[in-house]
């Protein structure tokens, strides 16, 4: 049963900081469906990548995996590759519960690993896909390097980062336009002025968007061989980044 997402819909005397509590834990199938344009065709496509960088004998990585999502798009399109471990990151406690309760409703042969930690002290290692959807950007900025060098380092020759994000655009009338353009679609998708509003102030301490070129210069710097978008809608963009 998907229950509807109002968390926002009545006015806040004050709006608190964004978190990722039992609260959203129970309506966040519904609040990202509706918030996030192209959610679905993005784990349609991480299945497609997975399956086509996945190598045998490897982990495939989901940090910031919520309800699992993106683990249990991989694990339907990896099945025929040998010996490969899926492992899900979450630092959200109530997350973390209710995505393993998620995962045993649906069989399948390969393992998953979901463990409540923060991906900042995870170890990547042997991996051949790590996919961060929509997880990069709650990591305070000064941290966002470390973080992807630990993950080039973790990751195999010729495995790959898919990295999806909410961005910025450097230019600010730019930027009103595709944020107009979000609202719009959350707008059709049933929500108020007043929920836009109240959960824009909510995530604007908890998320700090990057430009697209921040993005693909850092994955450069690193070490990725040329970052590419495979998909973007308004201010949300997904990403691939192959290491060498
Ligand atoms: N430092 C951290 N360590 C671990 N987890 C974290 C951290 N920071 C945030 N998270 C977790 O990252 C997730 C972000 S949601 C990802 C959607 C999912 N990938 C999906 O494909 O459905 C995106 C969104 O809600 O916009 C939440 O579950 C946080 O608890
Ligand atoms: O709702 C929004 O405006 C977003 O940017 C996406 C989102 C979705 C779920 C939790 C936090 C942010």
């Amino acid at each position: 049963m998907i229950k509807r997402d109002s968390l926002f819909a009545e006015p806040l005397t004050q709006v608190s900081d964004f978190v990722f509590d039992e609260k959203v834990v129970e309506v966040f199938p519904d609040m990202i469906n509706r918030s996030v344009p192209g959610y679905q065709s993005i784990l349609h496509g991480i299945g497609q990548l997975a399956a086509r960088f996945a190598q045998p004998h490897s982990n495939l990585y989901d940090l910031g995996c919520s309800l699992g999502a993106a683990t249990l798009a991989m694990r339907q399109n990896v099945a025929h590759i040998d010996d490969v471990k899926l492992i899900g990151i979450d630092n959200s406690p109530a997350m973390v519960e209710r995505c393993k309760l998620h995962l045993q409703g649906y069989r399948s042969a390969v393992p998953a690993d979901i463990r409540c930690e923060d991906i900042r002290d995870t170890r990547i290692e042997e991996a051949s896909v790590v996919v961060m959807n929509f997880t990069l950007q709650f990591v305070p900025p000064a941290q966002r390097d470390a973080l992807l060098a630990a993950i080039f380092a973790g990751l195999r020759p010729g495995g790959v980062l898919l990295l999806s994000e909410k961005f910025k655009s450097p230019d600010p009338a730019m930027d009103e336009v595709l944020i107009d353009l979000h609202h719009q679609f959350k707008r059709a998708n049933g929500y108020s002025e007043l929920e836009i509003s109240q959960k824009r102030a909510a995530i604007e301490n908890v998320m700090q968007p990057d430009t697209l070129s921040t993005h693909q210069q850092r994955l450069q710097r690193l070490g990725f061989h040329q970052p590419q978008v495979w998909f973007q809608c308004y201010n949300f963009a997904a990403m691939l980044a192959v290491k060498p």
